[in-house]
């Protein structure tokens, strides 16, 4: 089974509007016919913009969160209406940023992903440990169970929907990558755990993307892997040349 690559920009709270605007002026030309996929994932206040400049382009759009409701007194939060009207695509669900610092939980992300799919938004679903976890030697169950409960009572025809992506928390930012042996060893034992959970031809067909500190110059490697199927990249998708190479990197 072949899985299409795909490499997806977190762009975080960085690029104002007119950044946005000349980042995609200098990229959008460069990647035409590529054979990945490419997702951008600008900040809310930028979305509608990089629509507009992505129509007609193979390069799609994410948001980085949602609530989970349609609409109502949430004061400050985005629904999946809003998104799927501007067009976005994708949601990028449970980052460990939000957990961290905005009280995210596994029962949170689970209500994100049924809303995002019952509204045609494709998730980008993140899971990860924290560098205390993965010393005290609890990275697999941890994952495990944070894998487990984003999927509760989701169908395998919703979950082929769902892109996951692995990112140790030790790993985002600080310019440590997980080697490509251990980004792959969990990346396979989340592989095997779909398997276990619906049916080892549904977890073939789903993308498992590894995130942390991802460059042009690590890239390869990691994709070498057998279970890696793409990155999902923060500090390194800022820059149109560097999200080019990363996009290229199998040119
Ligand atoms: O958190 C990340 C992407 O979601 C990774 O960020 P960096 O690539 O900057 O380490």
């Amino acid at each position: 089974m072949s899985r299409k690559p795909l490499i997806a920009g977190n762009w975080k709270m960085n690029n104002t509007k007119t950044e946005t605007i000349k980042f995609l002026e200098s990229f959008l030309p460069k990647a035409k016919g590529l054979s990945v996929d490419i997702v951008i994932c600008p900040p809310f206040t930028n979305l509608f913009v990089a629509a507009e400049k992505l129509e007609g382009t193979d390069v799609k759009l994410g948001a980085q969160n949602m609530h989970w409701e349609d609409k109502g007194a949430f004061t400050g939060e985005v629904s999946p209406v809003m998104l799927k009207e501007i067009p976005c695509d994708y949601v990028i669900i449970g980052h460990s940023e939000r957990r961290q610092y905005f009280a995210e939980t596994d029962e949170t992300v689970n209500k994100k992903i049924k809303s995002a799919l019952q509204h045609d938004l494709l998730p980008i679903v993140c899971v990860g440990e924290s560098l205390a976890q993965r010393e005290e030697g609890i990275t697999m169950s941890w994952i495990m169970s944070q894998v487990e409960n984003a999927l509760k009572d989701i169908s395998s025809q919703e979950l082929e929907k769902i892109v996951f992506a692995y990112e140790p928390i030790w790993a985002i930012g600080t310019g440590k990558t997980a080697s490509a042996a251990d980004a792959q060893e969990v990346i396979s034992a989340i592989r095997k755990k779909i398997a276990q959970m619906y049916c080892s031809d549904t977890a073939e067909k789903v993308r498992i993307l590894y995130g942390g500190s991802v460059k042009p110059e690590n890239i390869k490697e990691l994709m070498q892997e057998a279970d890696i199927d793409g990155a999902l990249v923060g500090g390194a998708s800022l820059k149109p040349d560097s999200f080019y190479a990363l996009c290229t990197f199998n040119l």
